[in-house]
């Protein structure tokens, strides 16, 4: 396995125009992007830019809120009401490389790849076999 870049961190919250709101005023955000749902993946979901340091890619913030009865996000909201930090996501240059490197090291891969939310094949892996993380595998787009 090699790292690779940190394309995003997973905040849920109970309300993304509430959120908007924090990361606009509170921090000062000035790339916020249209919020979109994800029905397939039980999220409505809204992307914050971070700056990018010297010329490299920049992170993003991706706000998810519930989005129907079966969210895989609803039991990680009961626990925290205000919400909070939810997952990393890092990209990889093949996903299926990288979902037979985690298996290959036991670690628990939560159902098969799917399309995440910058359109490309997500998994994730589960946080009890990631030092307590949820861990988003994502391919990195094909058009860098
Ligand atoms: C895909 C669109 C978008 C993208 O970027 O492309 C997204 O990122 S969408 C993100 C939302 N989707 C997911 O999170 C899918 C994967 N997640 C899951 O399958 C579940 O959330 C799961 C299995 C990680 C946890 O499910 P659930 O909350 O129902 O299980 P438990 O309550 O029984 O929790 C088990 C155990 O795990 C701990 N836990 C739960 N969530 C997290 C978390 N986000 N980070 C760290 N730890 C977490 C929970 O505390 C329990 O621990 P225990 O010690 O057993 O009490
Ligand atoms: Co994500």
């Amino acid at each position: 396995m090699k790292l690779g870049p940190l394309n995003h961190v997973g905040v849920a919250t109970p309300s993304i125009p509430e959120s908007i709101a924090f990361y606009r005023d509170v921090m000062g955000a000035t790339e916020i992007h249209e919020p979109f749902d994800m029905p397939a993946q039980g999220v409505k979901v809204c992307f914050v830019d971070t700056p990018a340091q010297d010329g490299g890619q920049g992170t993003q913030i991706e706000l998810i809120e519930p989005l129907g009865e079966d969210s895989p996000i609803h039991g990680f909201l009961k626990a925290n009401p205000k919400g909070g930090q939810h997952h990393m996501c890092y990209e990889v240059p093949d996903i299926h490389v990288a979902k037979a490197e985690f298996e290959a090291m036991g670690k628990k891969v939560l159902g098969e790849p799917r399309i995440g939310a910058h359109g490309t094949l997500i998994f994730f892996v589960h946080p009890k076999d990631m030092g307590g993380v949820l861990t988003e595998i994502m391919e990195t787009p094909k058009d860098g």
